[in-house]
């Protein structure tokens, strides 16, 4: 429920007298002395409304009805004037101020206009979050490819982390999505409307951490490559965390940040808070069944960018994508999407060119075998199942290319 006044009036009597009548009609009073004072407060969204006097040395409360139109226009804000000065009245209204009240003002006339004034804010931002939320739909099915089992887990596990408040490690191998994974729990959570910050964490120092901190506020600051924050920074890191940060931190790590802990290179306190609530995004070569269904969708967006057609994937073209070994991951696999669209659909020759389509799908084969052993730890009828195939079938296959699955366990 919105109950949130913001009281500006530089005389200390008349604010302290309005905030207790604020408080005894159970309303949430917020006084500050000048238009300077306030400032900070008013943002799009503040969940509440605006109480100003007009008459106020230095900027007046015309210039604070000004500015926060210009900020949120559908931010009421009520002012107050002096006795019989009907022609200012005529004017906060031209102006768009909610409403005007004489001083001094008796809570009968007070009360009515605000409890309307709040009610109005309060529809006004649950149909901002209503629309922001139709417009997102759900971001972790939108901005994640890939229909793989660790595709589907990872989007689970992002939608979860967003539910929760505290602060989230994302790790993962380099170019497998670590900043979009942030980012999409971000986007998932319920300050998607506010602002999503992102630092490296190499060479900041505390106060710009700080800073970093302050532009997040209310949203989410992203550091990557966590086990590069300095001592200094992660001393400081640690202490916000203690105190309360004014932002949510997602952290991001493609390194064994577990081993830095032991090694004596990252804060253990800093790890402890961390390393609950994390979420892994798997390399491509641990589900390769996703190389194809990423690189459609990337060649789709590459045309769309880059203004050309999109060119056919053709059963050659996913052989040739899926015997590499893709170190870069899913920012390399992008980048091949757009040089296939930008080539007018010429395949990549990383490949040993030798090398015939029945040798190629063998290789799928071999890794996608592989693939799934090492997903169930060497189980080798859950490996089966996965794969759709029967128990003998699935033998066979792994004789012909050599694969033990105790080599897995
Ligand atoms: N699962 C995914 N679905 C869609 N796009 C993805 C996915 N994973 C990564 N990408 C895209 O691949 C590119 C690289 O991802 P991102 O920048 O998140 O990588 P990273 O792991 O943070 O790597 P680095 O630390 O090297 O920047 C980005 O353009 C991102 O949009």
């Amino acid at each position: 429920m919105t109950r949130q006044v913001l009281v500006v009036d530089d005389d200390a009597a008349v604010r302290e007298a309005l905030a207790q009548t604020l408080e005894l009609a159970d309303l949430d009073p917020l006084p500050a002395g000048s238009f300077v004072a306030a400032k900070d407060r008013i943002t799009p969204d503040f969940d509440g409304v605006i109480l100003s006097d007009i008459r106020m040395p230095g900027r007046d409360g015309f210039f604070l009805l000004d500015h926060t139109l210009k900020l949120d226009p559908e931010l009421p804000v009520i002012l107050l004037t002096g006795e019989g000065d009907i022609p200012m009245a005529v004017d906060a209204m031209k102006r768009g101020a909610f409403g005007f009240l004489e001083k001094p003002c008796a809570s009968a006339e007070l009360l009515p206009i605000l409890e309307r004034a709040l009610k109005t804010r309060e529809l006004v931002l649950e149909n901002r979050r209503l629309k922001a939320q139709l417009e997102s739909g759900d971001p972790a099915a939108r901005m994640i490819f890939g229909r793989s089992e660790q595709s589907e887990a990872l989007r689970r596990r992002i939608r979860q982390l967003a539910r929760l408040t505290g602060e989230v490690l994302v790790t993962g191998a380099p170019g497998a999505g670590i900043s979009k994974v942030a980012e999409v729990i971000h986007l998932s959570s319920p300050a998607a409307q506010r602002p999503f910050v992102k630092r490296a964490s190499a060479g900041l120092g505390p106060e710009a951490l700080d800073a970093a901190f302050q532009e997040a506020a209310g949203g989410s600051l992203y550091l990557d490559e966590i086990a590069g924050l300095g001592q200094a920074a992660q001393f400081a890191l640690a202490e916000l965390m203690e105190r309360g940060a004014p932002a949510r931190l997602i952290a991001g790590c493609s390194t064994a940040l577990r081993q830095a802990v032991e090694e004596g290179g990252f804060n253990a306190d800093l790890y402890y808070r961390l390393e609950p609530l994390s979420v892994h995004s798997p390399a491509l070569k641990e589900r390769p069944e996703d190389i194809p269904v990423m690189f459609r969708q990337y060649v789709a967006q590459a045309a769309e960018q880059s203004g050309m057609a999109a060119p056919e994937v053709t059963p050659e073209v996913v052989a040739g994508l899926m015997t590499r070994d893709w170190p870069g991951n899913a920012r390399s696999l992008m980048s091949a999407a757009m040089r296939f669209v930008l080539s007018g659909g010429e395949a990549e020759e990383e490949r040993p060119s030798d090398l015939g389509l029945a040798e190629q799908m063998a290789q799928i084969e071999k890794s996608l075998l592989s693939a799934a052993l090492k997903r169930h730890a060497g189980h080798a009828s859950a490996a089966a199942e996965a794969l759709k195939l029967p128990r003998k079938t699935f033998y066979d296959k792994l004789a012909k290319h050599g694969l033990r699955p105790e080599s897995f366990r």
